[in-house]
């Protein structure tokens, strides 16, 4: 049977990447989207500003929406402090089931609780479902047109407290022009664009950071 591009990035990962060495998943990721197939992984460059960005909140609790094959679930959650935990959702089946095997190679299941479903039905759930009280730092990395939508909900459901981070990649591309619009108009956020590139291109694009201030 024909293999996906996500099931040809597990394969990547599991002839390239050491068990339980999350670097080397995610160098092994990089290369084959690098030299072999682009896939719309956060990717090296954009992935050191996300680095540097967890590393400084050192949160104790982080949501991702978009988990896609899980290259960046593997980059924020092995720089997780220990009993740190990070919840993703991922709404395709097919791509949920790629990022748990990625996320198992890394050996990060202990950090990592990917939840399949819609951000908009699970946000609502977080607390009940999950425990959470706040969420410390938040990437979106999901349909463009739902960063907006997801972080009212987010507030709406208490899910921000002051000095909760959001971290949202491709705002320039494809582009998040409302939720841009948004966070750098209300007076509720406090907005940095970090400049960089498309993964694996040269086109535009950056992550915004906002600081949420209660
Ligand atoms: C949206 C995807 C990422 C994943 O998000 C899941 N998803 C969606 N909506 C929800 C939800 N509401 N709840 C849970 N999961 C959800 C989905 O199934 C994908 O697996 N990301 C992108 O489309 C994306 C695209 C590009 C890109 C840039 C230039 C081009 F020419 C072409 C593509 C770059 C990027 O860096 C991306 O991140
Ligand atoms: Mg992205």
């Amino acid at each position: 049977t024909q293999s996906t591009r996500p099931q040809r990035i597990l394969d990547a990962v599991q002839k390239n990447a050491t068990r339980g060495d999350p670097r080397s998943v995610v160098k092994a990721i990089d290369h084959f989207c690098r030299n072999k197939e682009w896939a719309m992984n956060v990717g090296d460059e954009k992935g050191c500003i996300l680095d540097s960005v967890v590393s400084e909140v050192n949160p104790a609790t982080v949501l991702e929406l978009g988990t896609y094959c899980g290259y960046s679930t593997v980059r924020i959650a092995s720089l997780l402090p220990p009993h740190a935990k990070l919840i993703t959702l991922e709404f395709n089946p097919d791509f949920a089931a790629i990022a748990r095997q990625v996320i198992a190679w890394a050996g990060l299941e202990d950090k990592v609780q990917l939840v399949e479903g819609a951000s908009g039905d699970w946000i609502p759930k977080m607390k009940e479902q999950f425990g959470v009280k706040t969420f410390d730092l938040v990437f979106l990395d999901h349909w463009k047109n739902s960063y907006l939508p997801d972080t009212k909900l987010m507030e709406e459901c208490s899910l921000l407290r002051k000095g909760s981070v959001l971290l949202a990649d491709n705002v320039i591309c494809p582009g998040a022009p409302d939720y841009l619009e948004f966070v750098r108009s209300s007076p509720r956020y406090k907005s940095q664009y970090f400049k960089s590139h498309l993964e694996y291109t040269k086109v535009e694009d950056g992550l915004e950071k906002s600081v949420f201030l209660g």
